[in-house]
């Protein structure tokens, strides 16, 4: 499913107006109707109050209000602003609202008092005071009706027609007040600003309806950014043979720990041989070897040279030797610590192929020296956003505001694949295109769960055998599994349990998916 900027969907509605021939006025009403479809459904027999602006998100509610009014709900409807603003399409809602004997308010200084009972009376309050054409902060009376609106989400459930008003379709800022909705109902697909905060933080439940505009219209326009859904996932999942062996899974490779990060090999080693990974290999500086053991007795142990319990400025002659098994993936970098410097990851870069991973302390020393992975193809990187604040010399807050277009810069850029970790993680490729996985919960804002993630993303590598369809995987995956784990009590080691749990609940729709 594509994932959009503002004027992305104005470009997508003009095609359908233009080249498809939808005409404005039907895509406003499928708009309307697929909004009231979910308000009947969710709240019968609740009473309405529905706010409506003169923009085209105000047109979208006097449509609901009136479909939802000739389904027998008792509907408030209420214009906050002027009819003389209005977009065409929105006028025309409005005419047929009004000769279907509506009556709708318009809120002055004199209603107020009446427009802030009716908002007290209501079970469900509809936002249609603005959407995705909203300029800089709300007005002073946008503002207001907002906040009266929020006042109520104790007592009644809040709808936002398109995307909860105050919020910046593009890049999920709120620049003064925003309406904090229980259900978002969106058209086509889903805005940026849905999932990225503190915009995606309002949102509620989010739910996607079809307004007659086909899926290959993203195509057409070039639109590069997409949100990965189950469907779409589970048919990634790579499949296992009954004959099959270790050997069939792939080698995966983990360079990683010192003496104060004993854990991250282990939890790196568990991400990689909870999701399939046929063979794991640590590469740990030696005197924390026997530590490590007894968390992951599937891996190999593969002890390098160690100065005071970190790895030591030669032991990456480790891969000098001739007799070393094929890795098809390498992960550098989990619990390195500050010892190791860019000489050595230099060397460690240099010395091992395929597709290789850094994460943690690696990313610290690549923002040294960004040339070091040049000549190296394909490389990952997993920062979250304080490592790639510190790569790119910005601040976290910088970062957090304008996600999406850091990443896809940076990996352009760079020529790198990049997971920017967070809620809602983005996965963006040296070709310009990015995937948004609207998985996840707090239960992974713990220490480990990044390296956990290190190790799933290499094992799936190695398991579809191409790095984008691994990265989704994992990213996806590991989600999923933060979902289902206890948001408290689950720690990073757990994770592996509900690893299994959701490549099941995966391989269920699959299955689901071929039967139908
Ligand atoms: N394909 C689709 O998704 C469809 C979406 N529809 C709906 O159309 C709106 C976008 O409509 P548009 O007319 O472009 O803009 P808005 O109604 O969101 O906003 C414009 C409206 O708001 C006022 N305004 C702008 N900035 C501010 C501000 N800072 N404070 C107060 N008021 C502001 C401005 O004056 C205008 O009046 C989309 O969200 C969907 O709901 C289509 O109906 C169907 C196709
Ligand atoms: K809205």
């Amino acid at each position: 499913m594509y994932l959009v900027n503002a004027r992305q969907m104005r470009e997508m509605d003009r095609f359908a107006i233009e080249k498809i021939g939808i005409p404005s006025i039907v895509l406003m009403e499928t708009a309307g109707q697929a909004v009231a479809q979910e308000v009947e459904q969710r709240y019968p027999q609740a009473r309405l109050v529905v706010i409506a602006g003169h923009g085209n998100n105000g047109g979208d509610a006097f449509v609901l209000s009136r479909h939802l009014q000739n389904r027998g709900f008792a509907v408030n409807t209420w214009l906050v602003g002027s009819e003389e603003k209005m977009t065409a399409d929105t006028a025309i809602a409005y005419r047929a609202l009004v000769q279907s004997r509506v009556h709708v308010q318009k809120l002055t200084p004199k209603s107020w008092n009446l427009f802030c009972r009716e908002l007290s009376g209501a079970d469900v309050i509809i936002d249609g005071l603005v959407g995705t054409g909203i300029k800089g902060s709300l007005r002073e009376e946008a503002a207001r009706v907002v906040m009266e609106i929020n006042k109520r989400k104790d007592r009644a459930a809040i709808v936002s027609v398109d995307i909860p008003s105050g919020i910046n379709a593009d890049n999920g800022v709120i620049s003064s007040v925003a309406v904090s909705a229980d259900l978002t109902v969106t058209f086509a697909c889903p805005r940026w600003g849905h999932f990225l905060f503190p915009g995606a933080g309002h949102c509620g439940r989010l739910i996607v309806r079809d307004i007659g505009i086909p899926a290959w219209v993203g195509e057409e326009l070039g639109i590069k950014a997409r949100l990965l859904q189950d469907e779409f996932i589970s048919t990634l999942i790579p499949k296992r043979a009954r004959h099959s062996h270790k050997g069939s899974y792939g080698h995966v490779l983990v360079i990683a720990g010192s003496q104060s990060y004993v854990g991250a090999p282990a939890l790196t080693a568990l991400g990689a041989i909870r999701s399939g990974a046929g063979m794991v290999t640590l590469a740990l500086p030696e005197s924390i070897q026997s530590m490590v053991v007894g968390l992951t007795p599937e891996a190999v142990y593969w002890p390098w040279a160690d100065k005071a319990g970190s790895f030591a400025p030669h032991s990456w002659e480790a891969l000098r030797a001739t007799n070393q098994p094929r890795y098809d993936c390498v992960v550098v970098g989990p619990g390195l610590g500050h010892e190791v410097d860019i000489d050595w990851l230099k060397q460690v870069i240099d010395r091992t192929s395929g597709p290789l991973l850094l994460d943690a302390d690696a990313l610290n020393l690549l923002g040294q020296d960004l040339t070091l992975t040049e000549n190296r193809m394909p490389v990952i990187l997993t920062p979250h956003p304080g490592e790639i604040a510190r790569i790119m010399k910005m601040t976290v807050q910088e970062v957090e505001e304008n996600r999406q277009q850091i990443a896809v810069k940076f990996a352009r850029q760079h020529r790198v694949y990049l997971v920017l970790k967070g809620t809602y993680s983005i996965i963006a490729t040296p070709q310009g295109t990015c995937f948004v996985s609207p998985r996840g919960s707090s239960s992974l804002a713990k220490g480990g769960s990044g390296d956990v993630l290190s190790g799933m993303i290499a094992s799936f590598i190695n398991q579809t055998g191409d790095v984008l369809a691994g990265l989704q995987c994992a990213v996806y995956v590991h989600g999923m599994a933060g979902e289902l784990m206890d948001e408290y009590s689950g720690g990073a080691s757990d994770l592996g349990l509900w690893i299994g749990q959701a490549l099941q609940a995966l391989a269920q729709k699959d299955r689901d998916n071929h039967t139908l």
